[in-house]
């Protein structure tokens, strides 16, 4: 039987056109709850990583475990765990590995392996900045999704995301057109913009208007909810934005109720969402 691609399993969870909720993987030890941290570091983070899953699973279009909040603590192995553990027990959720890559076709290779292969990722970051050529090899990979960082939540972004070409267009006008355009040979490409720039989420959404767009910045950065989805909604069969939030969700409670907590942070965005939806209706 063909394997469902990252596309099919999104709409999937869009078929509640409300839940646009992403919670993002991004452990930090010091920020574990007291009883977890009492546990050794791979023990701890498994434990507090599961939870949050099963706590936010119902409502939640993907999850995006953070690479480097991994890596850097030699856990690599403890983020196989939790793919795994995602395919295993929420097979129709998502996992976008957010991993930034970027570099010379015969090394991005690799980078895909890595992330499609080693992972089991349904879906990986990617930078552009190395041009067409370097994400060949991440678009090679049927089914796969490939998110290219557009315009991303941080404030320096527009130092040269924003840099006018030519002609007059914007550098992340050119790459969301590259992206949806010429890029997208597997029908499943992205894009990365902030919530912290509604007005350049309208401007993506219009120059792609048949792509995903992964939208962090809501939530710890102050993103604005309610002007990301009225920005970049596009209708109910095709919602078309994953919304994603990290420190708000993980970090919701500092006491023993955090899973509890967590549960409660991602039901307030879904309603968050719907309760926008329903105004604009
Ligand atoms: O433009 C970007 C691209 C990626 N990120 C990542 O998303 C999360 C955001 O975490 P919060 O705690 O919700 O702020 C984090 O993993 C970033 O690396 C981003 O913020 N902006």
């Amino acid at each position: 039987m063909a394997q469902t691609t990252f596309l099919e399993s999104l709409r999937e969870r869009w078929r509640d056109p409300a839940r646009l909720l992403c919670v993002g993987l991004d452990p930090e030890p010091e920020r574990l709850p007291r009883s977890v941290r009492r546990l050794p570091l791979a023990e701890g983070v498994w434990v507090f990583c599961r939870e949050v899953i099963e706590a936010c699973a119902p409502c939640v279009c993907a999850f995006k475990p953070q690479i480097a909040h991994f890596a850097a603590l030699g856990l690599e192995g403890v983020l196989e765990r939790l793919i795994t553990h995602v395919k295993l027990n929420h097979p129709d959720v998502p996992v976008i590995l957010d991993a930034k890559r970027g570099d010379i076709g015969s090394t991005a290779r690799h980078y895909a392996r890595e992330a499609f292969e080693r992972y089991g990722a349904d879906a990986v970051t990617v930078n552009p900045y190395l041009g067409g050529d370097s994400l060949e090899p991440f678009f090679a990979w049927p089914g796969k999704g490939v998110f290219v960082l557009c315009r991303t939540s941080n404030p320096g972004s527009a130092e040269l995301q924003a840099l006018e070409l030519a002609g007059g267009e914007r550098l992340f006008e050119r790459v969301a057109r590259l992206a949806a355009g010429p890029w997208n040979t597997n029908g499943q490409a992205g894009l990365v913009v902030g919530a912290t720039w509604p007005q350049e989420v309208a401007q993506v959404r219009r120059l792609a208007p048949g792509v995903p767009l992964l939208v962090p910045g809501i939530g710890a950065q102050g993103g604005d909810l309610a002007a990301t989805v009225r920005a970049g909604w596009c209708r109910p069969e095709f919602p078309g934005l994953i919304l994603n939030s990290s420190r708000a969700i993980l970090y919701a409670s500092e006491g023993e109720d955090w899973q509890d907590a967590a549960a409660a942070a991602a039901q307030s965005v879904h309603a968050a969402v719907r309760a926008v939806l329903a105004d604009r209706a």
